[in-house]
């Protein structure tokens, strides 16, 4: 065991024995890339919190983004679906493709990109609907009136959400009645329910019991069979269960990015070593 290894263990208690029984590591440069971010800078208003990032992240895998706070994880990750042009002030240069297409391009649908690109927040955002309602609303948005479409595709969001068992004799309650982890996957299953390419994750697990983390983290294990996720996680337990590739940022620079293994076991920058070791962050 290198001493890496050793001190990840000692500070963090990362189980990286997993990592150890993996075959050979996925590169990226082996994937199909479904999201390829070229030289991104953005500023709110003239301080700039992102410095020159490039990456790929690639189709049907899990990605994470870790660092210290206030270091730029969300902020990327909402570059993905251009919510950080809700923000005043912000702006932001450089190139970001999804599946080769430029989102920053004039022509850009941005509901259409929004369509493509789902996310999921921090706190869990049900509608005050049921819970029926809250899956079949962005169904309707898009255009589908039929009951028989719209029930088949709530069940079947409701099922890919593992949510389904817990929830199908009380379709018609208050989605505000259910916990705060029902509430996760019911927002996740709000988000599939559209069948988007990419689903977005910020720090979904952080307000959640142990019991219910876990099935969120065994629910993006099961998607990613079909959506690309990328996840910011303040947990580093979380990124190294559950991401194949992961990114560490640190006040606005991308400092290190590769797979998840290889980059908790051996880092090949110091300051990645110095926040999985917990030296500082
Ligand atoms: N709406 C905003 N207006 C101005 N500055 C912002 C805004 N949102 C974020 N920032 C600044 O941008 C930088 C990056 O913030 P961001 O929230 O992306 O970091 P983070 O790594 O996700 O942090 P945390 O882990 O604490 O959520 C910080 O300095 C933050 O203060």
């Amino acid at each position: 065991m290198t001493s890496v290894q050793t001190k990840t263990q000692l500070s963090h208690g990362i189980d990286i024995s997993s990592m150890e029984r993996s075959q050979t590591p996925t590169r990226i440069e082996d994937e199909s890339i479904a999201i390829e971010v070229d030289a991104l800078n953005l500023y709110y208003g003239q301080k700039r919190a992102l410095h020159n990032v490039s990456m790929k992240i690639p189709h049907k895998k899990v990605t994470a983004f870790i660092g210290p706070s206030g270091c730029g994880k969300s902020t990327l990750l909402r570059c993905f679906n251009r919510m950080n042009d809700l923000i005043d002030g912000c702006h932001v240069e450089g190139g970001l493709r999804l599946d080769g297409k430029n989102i920053y391009d004039r022509d850009v649908d941005i509901a259409m990109l929004r369509r493509r690109v789902g996310m999921v927040f921090q706190k869990a955002n049900p509608f005050p609907k049921s819970i029926y309602e809250n899956v079949a609303y962005g169904l309707r948005l898009a255009g589908i009136n039929k009951k028989r479409v719209i029930d088949e595709t709530v069940e079947w969001a409701l099922k890919g959400a593992a949510l389904w068992d817990e929830v199908k004799d009380r379709l018609d309650d208050s989605a505000l009645g259910l916990s705060g982890g029902q509430q996760q996957r019911l927002v996740i299953a709000r988000a599939i329910a559209i069948q988007p390419d990419v689903i977005l994750l910020d720090e979904p697990c952080s307000a959640l019991d142990p019991i219910s983390t876990l099935k969120v983290e065994e629910l993006i294990t099961e998607l990613k069979n079909n959506y690309t996720i990328v996840i910011v996680t303040h947990n580093m337990q979380q990124a190294a269960r559950v991401s194949d590739y992961t990114a560490f940022m640190y006040v606005g620079d991308l400092i290190e990015f590769g797979n998840t293994d290889q980059l908790f076991t051996k880092p090949t920058k110091k300051q990645t070593e110095d926040y999985i070791t917990g030296r500082y962050g």
